[in-house]
This record gives structure tokens, C-alpha cells and sequence, in this order.
């Protein structure tokens, strides 16, 4: 495992031409190898339907989520508070590929399972107060190759990459704070993708 990266020529991709820092390394994690996680994933997660308060109404979610994390951290967003599970031997070992990769050190990870196009994620940042601020956020996907785009706030400037089975992308500096970013539903997508991003929550 510990020579992984060795073999694989990546070269990151920036993103973002101002206000922000994102990049993209297309090929982290080899196809076959890939598959291999995405089943695991998919079989050893404890997935849940998101439930979340919006405009007072009690909405429950078409994609799966599930929250691990070093302690039972509690964390809220859209006025549900959820209490992470502690992390598997499975997420440990993604863990220390994505900290190899980045040279940074992650608390927590939050994971979404989308059925197929049909289930996306609107435009957001992830700047919650549980989150260190201007943190690193490093997302690993797995299964059907997704769109991911992003939104300067100001400019609504828009930039997208397509994250490919086996990919990292990299948030770090202020883009959170410039930038939003969304997983745009599509009609031409009709098999699964799970993507875990790996965040940095506040101890002190
Ligand atoms: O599914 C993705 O690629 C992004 C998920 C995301 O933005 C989030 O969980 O905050
Ligand atoms: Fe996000």
C-alpha cells in the first residue's frame, strides 16, 4: 500500500484562477483497486438517509450519508445535529492515503452515496463553525464519474472538472469563503458513486 502513489504518475490539476485553491488529481487510486473500495464502501458503511430541517419541513434525502470520525464528534448542519461514528479499519486505510497525498491531517470524514444522476448536491460551501477555519477538505470518489462545479459567490464565475472513480480533489485556503460548489444532477448517469471527503473539525 505504502508505494501506491510511487507508481502512479499524477500530475494535480489547479482549478480555481483566483480566491480559492482547488486541485485535482485525476488518477489516485488505480481502476481495479478502485473497484475493489467502492464495493467495500458500499457493503461496510453504515448508510443512512439524510434527514435535515428545511423552511421548517422535515426532509429526508434520496442519497445516503454517513459521518465517521476520530471522536463522537456532534456536527450540525441544515438544523440536524448527528453524532459521528468512530472510524473502521477501511476509512483508516483511505485516511492515510488521502494524508500521504496532501501532507495534511484529517479528524473527520462525511459520506454521500448517490444512487445514480438522479441525486446531486445543490450549490454550497462547507464553512460550518465546527470546521477549522480555512481548513483542508480532500474528496475521494469512487464509482460513476460525476460533474463537479464550482461558483464564485461574487463573480459567479463557473469552473467544473469531472471526478473520475479513483480521484482526489483538494479544497484548501479561501474557498470556502469565495467560492460555492455543487454535484449537478444528470440524465446521463444511471449507475452509482460514493464520495468521501475527509475534513478537519475543531477540538479545541
Ligand atoms: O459528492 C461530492 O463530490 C461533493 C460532496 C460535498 O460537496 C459535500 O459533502 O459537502
Ligand atoms: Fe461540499
Amino acid at each position: 500500500m505504502d508505494d501506491l502513489f510511487s507508481q502512479i504518475e499524477s500530475k494535480p490539476l489547479s482549478l480555481l484562477p483566483y480566491d480559492g485553491d482547488v486541485t485535482y488529481c485525476g488518477h489516485l487510486i488505480p481502476p481495479e483497486q478502485s473497484r475493489i473500495y467502492f464495493n467495500r464502501l458500499l457493503n461496510e458503511v453504515d448508510w443512512q438517509y439524510d434527514q435535515a430541517i428545511i423552511f421548517g419541513k422535515h426532509i429526508i434525502t434520496k442519497r445516503k450519508v454517513a459521518w465517521y470520525a476520530e471522536h463522537a464528534f456532534q456536527y450540525t448542519y441544515s438544523k440536524t445535529t448527528k453524532t459521528a461514528k468512530l472510524w473502521t479499519p477501511l476509512l483508516l486505510e483511505l485516511k492515510q492515503l488521502v494524508e500521504q497525498q496532501t501532507k495534511e491531517q484529517f479528524n473527520s470524514c462525511l459520506l454521500n452515496l448517490y444512487h445514480d444522476g438522479s441525486e446531486g448536491m445543490s450549490w454550497h460551501s462547507d464553512a460550518e463553525r465546527e470546521l477549522v477555519e480555512q481548513g483542508v477538505i480532500a474528496s475521494l470518489s469512487f464509482g460513476a464519474k460525476r460533474k463537479f462545479s464550482f461558483k464564485h459567490k461574487d463573480t459567479k464565475e463557473t469552473h467544473s472538472v469531472e471526478l473520475d472513480s479513483g480521484s482526489l480533489l483538494v479544497m484548501k485556503g479561501a474557498t470556502q469563503r469565495h467560492w460555492l460548489h455543487s454535484l449537478p444532477t444528470t440524465k446521463k448517469v444511471d449507475t452509482p458513486r460514493i464520495n468521501l471527503t475527509f475534513r478537519q473539525i475543531r477540538t479545541e
